[in-house]
């Protein structure tokens, strides 16, 4: 997709040599820990070494057979609480923003429940290399886009993360400026859907769009969170409401001048759930050194003497921390909304003196709070997608897929994949049905839902 848009020149890839890939920190005991990049480094970690004789019996155990658990249950039934309480939360909270003790290993760490079940133990099932979750799709998407472009495959062995000059905006940007220059899509900003009616006789969708003529249109394909499409249908999927979301607030620090100096280069540092109590650092989930990791985003002479953080608060712990249980208000003049964002700078600016020892005031402040902006995947969620895989196939026959952050992955490559092979098996299933005459080939096993790879995790 970076290519087809012409994002190539803008693309600013972080290489696994780097050390923003390389070191990413954990901020425990009033200490920043390397995380362990494998499992040598591991076996030496201060925070890992002391529980190795209980994480042993990992090698010893045999798998609980069971189809999902929390990531802290299945963490703690291995290796012990203390890896649970201060590492592994640290990652769910990196990742996720979330509870480990809430969200399902399967669905979110899938890796360490396959090597579980197929190994019998998780070290062992490392040790012999096991563990990749590539579903049939991700195998013939990886073939059909290598023989593409060869060269890519040589990006993605070397890259660890990657943004665009202008932040990660440009690729929503550039897809809008595409589409839109193709002269054959018809983006409606701002434009509310109330109601979604299927004919299935008519093989048609009637789409109710609040002040605009109601649309119809042959299939719909449906990223909006889940919540929200549960109230357009006429059917009721409890499979759509439960998973809740999380709010972030994120708070941006610029240091111009030689002021403010990291302790050391790196990808930023997760806070674990055993450190969240303290004093100061409430409800932090963690800190980007943004500048150290994608220093090329900086500009003009002053690029080498500007320190930009980012700090990541709440998730989780949101509404402990505003002592609000209905979410943010959605005013932005509110005053109970400055109230926020003032607390959370000031979380944010303590953690980094306390943490990295910068004392100095920042030049820029801005803090930007994403209301519900990440899904949590409970346990049971890949069985509950499997649930609404047949239903939709039982109930639209096709003419309603869905595909987005609430459904099989959160994360942006994750994303842009599903709706990817989403909308390729859409156009593809039309064009049959226009080839064979009234949908003759289009059974139920054919309609697509985005749903199918639920099946393979
Ligand atoms: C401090 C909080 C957060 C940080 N990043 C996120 C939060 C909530 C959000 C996030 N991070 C990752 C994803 C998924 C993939 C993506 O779209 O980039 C999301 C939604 C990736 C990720 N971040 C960390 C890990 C181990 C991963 C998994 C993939 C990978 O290995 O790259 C760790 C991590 N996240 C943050 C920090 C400071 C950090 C490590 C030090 C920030």
């Amino acid at each position: 997709m970076v290519k087809a848009l012409n994002l190539d020149q803008t693309l600013e890839p972080v290489l696994k040599t780097s050390p923003a890939a390389k070191n990413r920190f954990i901020y425990s005991r009033n200490k920043l820990h390397m995380l362990p990049s494998s499992i040598g480094s591991a076996l030496t970690h201060p925070l890992i070494a002391p529980k190795i004789p209980r994480a042993g019996l990992d090698l010893i155990k045999s798998a609980s057979g069971q189809s999902d658990e929390s990531i802290e249950s299945f963490i703690t039934r291995r290796f012990g609480k203390g890896m649970s309480d201060d590492l592994i939360s640290a990652m769910v909270h990196g990742i996720y923003a979330g509870d480990a003790s809430k969200l399902s290993v399967r669905s979110t760490f899938g890796m360490l429940y396959h090597l579980e079940k197929d190994y019998g133990s998780v070290v062992l099932g490392m040790l012999m290399g096991g563990g990749t979750v590539e579903t049939p799709w991700d195998t013939v998407l990886k073939e059909k886009i290598v023989a593409k472009m060869p060269d890519l495959k040589d990006f993605v062995d070397k890259t660890s993360i990657y943004s665009f000059k202008d932040g990660l905006e440009e690729l929503s940007r550039a897809l809008e400026r595409d589409l839109v220059a193709s002269g054959r899509v018809d983006i409606r900003k701002a434009s509310i859907v109330e109601k979604l009616d299927f004919d299935q006789q008519g093989r048609t969708v009637n789409v109710s769009i609040k002040g605009q003529d109601p649309l119809q249109v042959d299939s719909v394909v449906s990223a909006l969170p889940p919540q929200v499409l549960y109230s357009l249908l006429p059917n009721s999927y409890p499979e759509l409401i439960q998973n809740p979301s999380v709010t972030v607030a994120v708070v941006n620090l610029v240091y111009n001048g030689d002021q403010a100096r990291l302790p050391s280069p790196g990808f930023g540092y997760l806070i674990p759930r055993s450190e969240n109590s303290a004093v100061n650092h409430k409800g932090l989930l963690g800190i980007v050194f943004d500048s150290c990791s994608i220093p090329d985003q900086d500009q003009g002479a002053s690029r080498d003497h500007t320190l930009k953080l980012t700090a990541m608060i709440g998730g989780h712990m949101f509404e402990q921390i505003v002592g609000n249980h209905d979410g943010v208000d959605a005013n932005p003049e509110s005053s109970s909304i400055k109230e926020q964002e003032l607390l959370f700078e000031q979380i944010a600016v303590d953690a980094v003196k306390k943490h990295l020892k910068i004392e100095a005031i920042p030049d820029i402040v801005k803090v930007h709070i994403h209301n519900q902006c990440i899904p949590q995947y409970l346990v049971g969620h890949l069985q509950r997608m499997q649930t609404l895989d047949q239903s939709l196939r039982a109930d639209y026959d096709g003419l309603l897929a869905v595909t987005g952050a609430g459904y099989l992955g959160v994360s942006v490559n994750d994303c842009i994949k599903n709706a990817r092979e989403v909308a390729e098996a859409v156009v593809s299933k039309m064009g049959e049905e226009e080839e064979n005459g009234e949908a003759q080939l289009v059974g139920k096993q054919d309609a697509v839902t985005g749903l199918e790879r639920s099946w393979f995790l």
